[in-house]
């Protein structure tokens, strides 16, 4: 065990698990109640560090600002192909029933539910909605509070009805500064941390890609993205929040999350929604890279990233599919020119494109309609799904999955959970994955170096690479 307790506010009533499907048919009805910070309430903290020390929190942090949450008033649950879409009846019926006071009404304030959703239609891991008991946000204009509560029975549904009692947020927040700064230094690891194999060892992955190229040059898909899982327990144990406050200080231009034991530092922005307006970032042709690395030496393998023929083939056939993806949900769709993305462990070859959805589809339907992506999957989808599931040899479960946030209106930012890890309990061991884009073509050592590579910002994390390489400051 860590040590670290989960948040449990004294006298709140334990989560609501509920099924979805029965979720949406009988809603539980919440009470939200969301306050503007003062400046300067944060106390120059950063939004991970309030977690520090703690397990049962969520995150979504990007450069430091977004949410990060405590405990868990509500949980939603979905398994199988309909998922998504019963995740997202449950919370639209959820939020129709409950009530809420939001004064600032920005994106990411109000009720809030934040989601890990399985890779796979037939994958044994559920996918859930989460409703944290606390958030703290921050966006550029400030700061603010939600809290989270059962409501009283009786009360009418919607915004007009009555409020329950909510816990003050000043002495909240102030109870939350001083765990933190209480909490152990997250700095030094004590023991040293074990890796161990996961489905397949490092010669039977390459095999798999092997057996996966001449599946493709047999003409079965053209692109198939494979991946691998280790299994690491730190030298001591890390606390959830201690694990991501150290993915956010190295990563800090990639989304820092965690939801439901799933946690990681991801690149990849499937989609935003906010005032119709869709964004989404397609990361696909990759070079491993060392944080020591030189300037020369950095621009020197970005040449030759964006001159690889393959990687821009791998590119080319991720961004098409996702552009065909919101073709039909969007009025307009923009794809500018792709660009070089640099992380401290490795450069991608991205596309940004931008749209106007049409009609009121919502974050996430579109999440549904766009996963999953040829990014993580493959094309064409069909064929590259059937490969992945008789050629990887594990679950994916939530790994590449979608993992994110959804609001009152049905609009959120949702990423691909990559760089990424699964604890099945706090404390425990950590299942860290990582994965590449096959082609015909590929080399399976290249392959499985890469797969090295996107597994590092989670290694590091986890007391795994020597310090020099974790890229951490
Ligand atoms: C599958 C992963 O990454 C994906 C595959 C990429 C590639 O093959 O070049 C690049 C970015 C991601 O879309 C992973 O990080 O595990």
């Amino acid at each position: 065990m860590s040590g670290a307790a989960p948040f449990r506010r004294p006298g709140t009533p334990r989560p609501l698990t509920l099924a979805a499907a029965e979720a949406a048919a009988r809603p539980p009805r919440l009470s939200f109640l969301t306050t503007a910070l003062p400046p300067g309430a944060l106390d120059g903290a950063e939004l991970l560090d309030l977690l520090t020390g703690r397990d049962d929190v969520v995150s979504w942090v990007h450069e430091g600002r977004g949410l990060v949450g405590l405990g868990r008033a509500l949980v939603l649950g979905a398994r199988g192909a309909g998922r998504i879409e019963e995740l997202r009846r449950a919370w639209r019926a959820t939020v129709y029933a409950s009530w809420w006071r939001d004064p600032l009404v920005r994106p990411g304030t109000g009720p809030v539910a934040v989601g890990t959703i399985a890779f796979s239609d037939r994958s044994a891991a559920e996918s859930v909605l989460l409703v944290p008991e606390v958030i703290v946000g921050a966006d550029e204009s400030g700061a603010w509070m939600t809290t989270a509560v059962r409501a009283p029975v009786g009360g009418a549904p919607g915004a007009g009805g009555a409020p329950a009692e909510h816990p003050d947020h000043g002495a909240l927040l102030a109870e939350l500064l001083e765990t933190a700064s209480a909490a152990p230094e997250a700095g030094a690891d004590r023991g040293r941390a074990l890796v161990e194999l996961g489905a397949l060892d490092e010669a039977d992955w390459r095999a798999a890609v092997d057996v996966t190229r001449e599946r493709m040059r047999a003409g079965e898909a053209r692109k198939v993205v494979l991946a691998r899982d280790v299994l690491v327990t730190p030298g001591q144990a890390l606390p959830t929040g201690t694990i991501l406050g150290r993915l956010g200080r190295a990563y800090p231009s990639c989304w820092t999350f965690a939801v439901d034991g799933m946690l990681g530092a991801s690149p990849e922005m499937l989609l935003r929604l906010a005032g119709r307006r869709l964004t989404s970032r397609v990361l696909a042709g990759t070079a491993r890279r060392h944080p020591s690395d030189t300037p020369s030496r950095t621009a020197e393998l970005a040449a030759w990233l964006e001159g690889s023929e393959k990687n821009n083939r791998e590119h080319a056939l991720a961004r098409a599919s996702a552009i065909e993806a919101l073709m039909p949900l969007c009025s307009v769709v923009e794809a500018p020119e792709r660009f070089l993305l640099e992380l401290p462990n490795v450069l991608h070859l991205a596309s940004d494109i931008t749209g106007v959805v049409a009609g009121d589809t919502g974050a996430l339907s579109l999440v549904g309609a766009l996963h999953p992506t040829a990014a993580v999957c493959g094309t064409p989808r069909g064929a590259a799904g059937r490969i992945i599931e008789e050629v990887e040899g594990m679950d994916r479960g939530r790994y590449a999955g979608p993992v994110g946030w959804v609001d009152w209106h049905g609009e959120g930012e949702w990423c691909i959970a990559l760089r990424s890890g699964s604890i099945a309990a706090p404390g425990g061991p950590v299942r860290v994955f990582g994965g590449g884009g096959i082609m015909p073509d590929s080399d399976p050592d290249d392959e499985l170096a890469e797969t090295r590579a996107k597994m590092r910002p989670m290694l590091g994390a986890l007391g795994a690479l020597p310090i020099a390489e974790t890229g951490r400051k």
